[in-house]
């Protein structure tokens, strides 16, 4: 990687999620976030493991210029919202979920920049009180949103179909456009949208693809993966380049603003 950065770049954080290998937990990141943060966002990534409440959103938050809420295989538990039960084989990471939902709230209390791609899309929206589908395949009139594990990765983040965005949404304003065309990797998705956010855009099955938050500053989620290739995509590079412009007006404001001991 070439991407070089001024020392005073933006810190983004970004949360892990916990793999079990050889009976140890083991918290971990995919890179294709932390890649996008530096050559897209122009911003430092800063991981931080899924320990729940071990680490509380506020001290986390004096720290960072933003936070970029990751996509993950594993799902948020339905106990966190009023859902139908999940799949019995469905993917849990409570320690993630511990740590992102009360860290979402406190960010937006705050109006600390967030990016929330695809499990970070469905945690925003349950962190604010909306629901999901946890099998959107299985919802009459919604298509199969999930990836095909049998091709290459290059094709499995390859495109998968359009989204419209609303002409007065904030992903139009961004990227200068109302539709484009994502990928798509995920099982899971918006039921009761949560009343503090707004759609902005959606798949033609009628998924809900983009919100953003009101009143929040820049608060946006994305339920494809804008991260992969960054750099390549031209609407997903000025997704990021918004995303590192936020980070460094926060940047400015906490540097002048040191953290108060607790
Ligand atoms: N588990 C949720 C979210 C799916 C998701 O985030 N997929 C991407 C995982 C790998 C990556 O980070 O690219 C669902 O299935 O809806």
């Amino acid at each position: 990687m070439q991407t070089k950065l001024p020392a005073d770049a933006p810190i983004i954080g970004v949360p892990m999620c916990v793999k079990h290998l050889d009976n140890h937990n083991f918290h971990t990141v995919g890179e294709k976030y932390l890649t996008a943060l530096i050559e897209a966002a122009g911003a430092y990534p800063l991981s931080f493991p899924a320990l729940g409440e071990a680490i509380p959103p506020a001290a986390l938050l004096a720290h960072l210029d933003g936070v970029l809420f990751t996509g993950s295989p594993s799902n948020v538990a339905v106990h966190h919202y009023s859902g139908a039960p999940d799949r019995l084989d469905s993917p849990q990471d409570p320690g993630r979920d511990a740590i992102t939902l009360p860290l979402i709230r406190e960010a937006l209390a705050q109006k600390v920049p967030v990016l929330c791609i695809c499990r970070g899309f469905q945690e925003l929206n349950v962190a604010l009180g909306g629901s999901l589908h946890t099998r959107i395949h299985e919802q009459p009139g919604f298509n199969d949103h999930r990836g095909r594990t049998d091709v290459p990765f290059d094709e499995m983040y390859g495109p998968a179909h359009e989204i419209v965005f609303a002409p007065d949404s904030t992903f139009a304003r961004l990227i200068g456009k109302t539709s484009t065309i994502v990928n798509s990797l995920h099982w899971q998705g918006i039921d009761r949208v949560a009343d503090r956010l707004v759609v902005e855009g959606r798949a033609p099955d009628g998924v809900v693809e983009a919100v953003r938050v009101k009143d929040a500053g820049f608060a946006l989620g994305a339920q494809w993966h804008p991260e992969f290739r960054a750099t390549e995509n031209p609407d997903s590079l000025k997704l990021f380049q918004a995303f590192g412009v936020a980070a460094r007006e926060r940047a400015k404001l906490r540097r002048a603003r040191p953290p108060v001991a607790a």
